[in-house]
């Protein structure tokens, strides 16, 4: 049985992307146009060419990725971290360039302003966290390297 608090709060999040127009139907085209965009891009282009060989299954694992932050949760599996650990060299600026064009794709495909304003968030959060993970990955917790004194 599913929990009733799971219940409730997946009834939320399926009333809250209705209220703001985010449907599957807007997702698949979100997700679509931003990798026609990123493909085209000349900082970005390169990166998703060398990693991604087939792109069909790719553009559906984002389809799932978004519906499942939006929509429904559940519909995701998968390890976004340790996809993008894999990326070498990957840096600041390909998170912001990446987090502009997919405001861009926003403001094309979603009905208003909130629903923007809502994903826009979200990707931010997300870039931010794997950012951070990437970094400590890297560099480890500054926090301890300063503590142990190196
Ligand atoms: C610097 C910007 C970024 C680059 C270059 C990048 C690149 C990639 C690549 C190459 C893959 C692997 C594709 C594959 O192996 O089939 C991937 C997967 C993925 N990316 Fe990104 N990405 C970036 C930012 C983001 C952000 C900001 C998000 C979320 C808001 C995101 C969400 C995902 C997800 C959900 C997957 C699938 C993970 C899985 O299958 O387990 N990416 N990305």
């Amino acid at each position: 049985m599913v929990h009733p608090h799971t219940m409730a709060a997946r009834e939320d999040k399926a009333a809250h992307a209705a209220a703001l127009g985010i449907t599957e139907v807007r997702i698949s085209e979100l997700v679509e146009r931003f990798y026609e965009k990123i493909r085209g891009d000349a900082l970005l282009g390169p990166i998703f060419d060398e990693k991604v060989t087939n792109w069909p299954p790719h553009l559906a694992r984002m389809k799932d990725f978004w519906t499942s932050i939006a929509i429904e949760s559940g519909r995701f599996r998968g390890n976004p971290m340790i996809k993008h650990l894999a990326i070498s060299d990957i840096k600041r600026i390909h998170f912001d360039r990446w987090l502009a064009l997919f405001d861009e794709t926003l403001q094309e495909v979603m009905p208003n302003a909130g629903a923007c304003r809502f994903l826009s968030e979200r990707a931010a959060r997300i870039a931010d966290s794997l950012m951070t993970g990437i970094s400590i990955h890297r560099d480890g917790l500054p926090e301890i390297a300063q503590k142990r004194g190196d």
